[in-house]
């Protein structure tokens, strides 16, 4: 059992301060007890773990009184008022024991299901003879206007810091725990009066401990007294059942709108217990992500406000209860997940990219056939070789998209094809060299002939005056042109030893490779 139900108090002794409190209480009971009938219901209203359900527990606890409660989780309509409260209001229980009726979070009133709920309570309040306790967070909520007139407000103000150190001091040593008291009374102040968080952050920092808690531990709890606590108002959204209280939350945060849905969408399985509300909350975070994605892609920032709502209300007014327990809430694993993919992902994009410009296609899409790849290079060697230098892959790339033994596999193939095709190349270079020798001292043979007999003229082919030159020229053309293609094409052939860069890559298609 969490250490805030373990340790509620059961008597009003063990309810640290809130002593004035405790005398008006006492009072209204004993006058109760003394005159019998009509009494008028207190309403208790304090902020958030101020106290104010225990108090009128330990009250009732105190004076034997059975309780019947009707929390924020039942319904509240006229009809559950009136056959509850109502009959309770003017009886006494199966036991005969007199009865205390509980009416917890008033100001959570709301909706179609609570219709007619106010009114009925008014009525009851009216004529009720047993004594009824009310709680409210805020009173003065315009729904409790009217309500405000037949009962008697209390205010119940958050537990002052100097009662909070003996309670976890006392909480700490039953549960066998050493703590230093500095880091005790760190933990009151940074409650800020709320003693349901002070004891929930006593049990986080304790459980499981071996050694002693010092004041350090206590450091690295959120900051509670900074508005804008992000572990707070995902607290506050999945614990109240309040419309208002739950849309608040995220007014004064310092985190961006997105982040507090991701810790919303982690934590809702944590606190909620019922598929349906599991599935409902979800439900309104779907719906609230449809408005924030419509205001960061169209600058509709008017919608913000519906996004909000449907996350934060949403959310809170999924449950049917609101469950009291303490639960460790924990940050949205999708950061973590997305930092520890980030390399992954960056390298995903970065194959998609190069395969979307040869295809003409965009990352994205080529993201989706990219887990084609795998299957290929796993299944056909030769297709993959195909598409590897299509693509201009790279081993790292290859491994990447599948596996080392299979990158290593084609890899090693592909050497190999180039070694072949490096040797083919030499011996046709060799041949197309020895076929131009022959050509070329066949010419030379002519030339010297000629010149020989043209010495006369003085000429020589280097100077361009051979006389070969005006009695054939369109053969010494013909030579040069030989000479000179064989040239361009050997050092051509040098310069692509890459067969690939060779691909008339315009013209190749996705179906060359099938
Ligand atoms: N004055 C107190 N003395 C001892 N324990 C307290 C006191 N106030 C609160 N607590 C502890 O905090 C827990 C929550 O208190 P409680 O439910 O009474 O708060 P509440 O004011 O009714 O809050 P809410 O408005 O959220 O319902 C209790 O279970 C109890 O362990």
């Amino acid at each position: 059992m969490e250490w805030v139900e373990k340790y509620r108090p059961k008597s009003m002794n063990d309810v640290a301060g809130q002593n004035k409190i405790k005398e008006e209480l006492t009072n209204w009971i004993e006058e109760y007890l003394q005159n019998g009938g009509y009494h008028k219901p207190l309403l208790l209203a304090g902020p958030p773990g101020c106290g104010k359900t225990t108090l009128a527990y330990a009250l009732a606890n105190d004076y034997n009184f059975e309780v019947i409660e009707l929390n924020a989780s039942d319904k509240r309509n006229k009809n559950v008022i009136q056959q509850v409260v109502g009959t309770a209001a003017v009886s006494k229980s199966l036991s005969g024991r007199r009865s205390l009726i509980i009416l917890d979070e008033v100001d959570g009133l709301s909706g179609n299901e609570d219709r007619g709920g106010v009114s009925e309570i008014i009525k009851v309040a009216k004529t009720a003879k047993n004594p009824i306790i009310l709680t409210a967070n805020d009173p003065y909520k315009l729904n409790l206007s009217s309500l405000r007139n037949s009962v008697h407000l209390v205010n119940v103000n958050s537990v002052h810091t100097n009662s909070i150190p003996p309670v976890l001091r006392r909480i700490a040593l039953q549960e066998g725990y050493e703590v230093d008291p500095k880091a005790i009374k760190m933990i009151a102040s940074h409650a800020s009066g709320d003693l349901r968080a002070a004891i929930n952050d006593l049990e986080s920092l304790l459980i499981g401990r071996t050694t002693p808690m010092e004041t350090e531990d206590v450091r690295n709890l959120a900051d509670r007294d900074s508005k804008g606590n992000i572990f707070d108002a995902v607290r506050i959204a999945l614990k109240t059942t309040h419309y208002d209280i739950a849309v608040s939350t995220s007014r004064d945060l310092k985190e961006d709108i997105g982040t507090v849905q991701e810790w919303l969408a982690e934590n809702i399985p944590r606190e909620y217990q019922k598929p349906h509300e599991i599935a409902k909350a979800y439900d309104y975070i779907s719906k609230s992500d449809i408005y924030l994605g419509r205001v960061y892609r169209r600058q509709h920032f008017g919608f913000w406000k519906y996004a909000s709502a449907l996350m934060t209300a949403g959310v809170a007014l999924s449950k049917d209860e609101k469950y009291r327990g303490f639960i460790r809430y924990s940050p949205p694993t999708i950061f973590t997940k997305l930092s520890r993919s980030k390399v992954h992902r960056q390298k995903t994009k970065a194959v998609a990219l190069k395969i979307g410009q040869k295809v003409h296609l965009s990352s994205k899409r080529a993201m989706e056939y990219m887990r084609l790849l795998p299957l290929i290079f796993e299944n056909d060697i030769d297709a993959s070789i195909g598409l590897i230098e299509y693509f201009e892959l790279t081993r790292d790339e290859v491994e990447f998209l599948s596996k080392k033994t299979i990158a290593t596999k084609i890899f090693k193939q592909i050497q190999k094809d180039e070694k072949e095709q490096a040797k083919a190349r030499k011996k046709e270079l060799k041949e197309m060299k020895k076929s131009n020798k022959e050509s070329n001292g066949e010419s030379k043979t002519t030339t010297k002939t000629k010149s020989k007999k043209d010495k006369s003229s003085n000429s020589s082919k280097e100077n361009g005056n051979s006389l070969e030159k005006f009695l054939n020229p369109t053969k010494v053309k013909k030579e040069i042109e030989i000479e000179v293609e064989t040239e361009v094409e050997i050092e051509k052939k040098e310069d692509n030893s890459d067969n690939l860069k060779n691909m008339p890559k315009s013209q190749i298609t996705l179906d060359n490779f099938f």
